[in-house]
């Protein structure tokens, strides 16, 4: 049985020039697909719309710090939505914490680097090429004078979460710890790649909830479960399918793909565009949304 949740509009009708504006209807060109940003203010209990189908696994108080930690990050520390950093307060599971503002912020890492800091978060099943095109981006990038960092799934899971499984909690952790890495690299000013199923809607829009509007650029491969299973690299599909391997995404435990992200990656059986080729789509999308310069 293929678990396959959930429908993904941007791969229907017909194609049409690419429109990177934020009101345009998810646009495609060719292979990739740019969507609009779902952050829209005044949307929500928080002014914070996470997208159709798609929640915040925070709570909103949480959520409410986080929105105000990243105005204070984009020099903006004004004390969004009625929070005062500068009183010692509860977050989460601490008690008596206060926020610790530096001189040098975000803008001024920014402008050193001669870019923005975001985060790129490619989601798809295990065989999509995730990894490649991650690397592939990478590279292009560096080669570009841009610096970027590859946060894959497989390799956190060698360190910083290796105390977790595949099981749903663990999989909703994994994606939040990196979702937060992710978000300190984008405060460093970093282009932030972060390559991992991530299955699940709520734990990706939870990521998304923890950035500025726009920095969140969600991309997915999206490849017929079929070609992944025929690619199988690491034979683990095989192991799937022979129930050596339970709980594995695609086969016995569920992915949903995203109902209105940024870009879509499409490869079919027949039509495969190179790692590059897909790498200087999404740089495309930087460029128009002028993520290249400070
Ligand atoms: N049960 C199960 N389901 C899916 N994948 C599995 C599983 N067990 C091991 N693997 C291997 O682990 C890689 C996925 O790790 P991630 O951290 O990206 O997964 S998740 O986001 O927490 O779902 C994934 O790597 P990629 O193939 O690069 O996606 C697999 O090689
Ligand atoms: N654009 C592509 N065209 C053809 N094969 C690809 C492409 N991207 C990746 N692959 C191949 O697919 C397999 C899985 O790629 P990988 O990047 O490891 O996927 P993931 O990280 O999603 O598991 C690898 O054998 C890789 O060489």
């Amino acid at each position: 049985m293929a678990l396959l949740q959930g429908a993904n509009p941007l791969t229907r009708g017909p194609h049409v020039e690419a429109d990177f504006s934020p009101s345009a209807p998810a646009p495609r060109l060719g292979f990739v697909s740019f969507g609009a940003s779902r952050l829209e203010p005044g949307s929500g209990s928080l002014g914070l719309s996470v997208g159709p189908g798609e929640r915040s696994s925070f709570p909103a108080p949480i959520r409410a710090v986080n929105e105000t930690r990243a105005a204070h990050i984009n020099g903006r520390a004004d004390g969004a939505q009625g929070e005062n950093l500068d009183q010692i307060s509860p977050v989460g599971n601490s008690a008596n914490i206060k926020w610790h503002q530096c001189s040098v912020g975000k803008l001024d890492r920014q402008e050193l680097l001669q870019q923005k800091g975001c985060v790129i978060w490619i989601t798809g099943l295990s065989g999509s090429g995730k990894s490649t095109v991650a690397c592939a981006l990478s590279r292009a990038l560096h080669s570009r004078g841009k610096l970027t960092f590859v946060l894959d799934g497989d390799n956190v899971r060698h360190g910083l979460n290796r105390d977790l499984s595949f099981k749903a909690e663990d999989r909703a952790e994994n994606i939040r710890r990196i979702g937060e890495v992710a978000k300190l690299f984008s405060d460093a000013g970093v282009i932030c790649i972060a390559s991992l199923i991530s299955p699940y809607r709520k734990d990706r829009a939870a990521c998304r909830a923890l950035l500025p509007e726009g920095d969140f650029i969600e991309v997915f491969m999206d490849v017929p479960l079929q070609v992944c299973e025929a690619r199988d690299p690491k034979g683990l599909y095989k192991l799937a399918r022979s129930g050596k391997i339970k709980g594995f995404t695609g086969i016995d435990d569920p992915y949903e793909p995203p109902l209105d992200c940024e870009i879509v990656l499409k490869q079919t059986e027949r039509d495969c565009a190179s790692p590059c080729d897909m790498a200087e789509q999404v740089i495309s999308y930087l460029e128009e949304k002028g993520y290249l310069m400070a």
